[in-house]
């Protein structure tokens, strides 16, 4: 379980609990501060609260096992080598994934700067699924998709929901909000959430 109290970044001041298993599908304006609040839940940025996974206080650990566990996922994710493959341990880990979510087999040997903006977003979702987190912080995962592959991400998600995956889905997509989400929030201009009536 992951609980999130009284964590305050910029405006932003929100406390909520997410079960193992549960997708909370997270909506408000555009700047309203959905990325921060994703992006704080994986301390990438200064914050103040207390953020647990299973009771444990994230500065009980080192930051990176934090975000191995607590794993955010940009929506213009950041790529650090010139290739696909070296931005993974083990590419036969992603292989699979990486056909799941309907991107070329051979696309290991590709150079970052020939992917279109889709396949960043759908390789960044495999970087991140490989490493099995227990919470995945998704931002927009499906901005960049057409319809199939955005329901090859939504397949891919709620099967690790089903495995005890928690996850927060950030999306402008009302559809998709009640599709992907058990519940929803709503972020409103004064950075506090409520939970929207499905
Ligand atoms: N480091 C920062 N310092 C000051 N303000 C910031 C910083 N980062 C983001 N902001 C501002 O905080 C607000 C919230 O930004 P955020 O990216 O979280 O919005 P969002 O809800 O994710 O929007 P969108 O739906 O457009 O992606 C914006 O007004 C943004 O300009």
């Amino acid at each position: 379980m992951l609980t999130v109290r009284a964590l305050k970044r910029l405006h932003l001041c929100v406390s909520f609990e997410l079960q193992g298993g549960e997708c909370v599908a997270l909506q408000g304006p555009s700047g309203v501060g959905k990325t921060l609040l994703l992006r704080s839940i994986a301390d990438l940025d200064p914050n103040e609260g207390a953020v647990m996974l299973h009771g444990r206080l994230r500065e009980t650990m080192p930051a990176p096992v934090w975000r191995k566990q607590v794993t955010y996922v940009a929506a213009e994710p950041g790529w650090w080598s010139d290739t696909v493959q070296e931005h993974f341990t083990a590419w036969e880990d992603a292989l699979p994934l990486v056909e799941r979510l309907r991107l070329p087999h051979d696309c290991a040997s590709w150079p970052i700067q020939r992917l279109s903006t889709g396949e960043k977003q759908r390789l960044a979702l495999v970087r991140a699924l490989v490493l099995q987190s227990r919470v995945l912080l998704l931002d927009e995962p499906t901005s960049a998709l057409d319809a199939a592959s955005a329901g090859a991400v939504e397949a891919l998600i709620a099967e690790r929901v089903v495995a005890g995956t928690s996850v927060i889905w950030s999306t402008h997509d009302d559809a998709q909000a009640r599709r992907v989400g058990s519940r929803v929030f709503l972020m409103n201009t004064g950075g506090r959430i409520e939970e929207k009536l499905m």
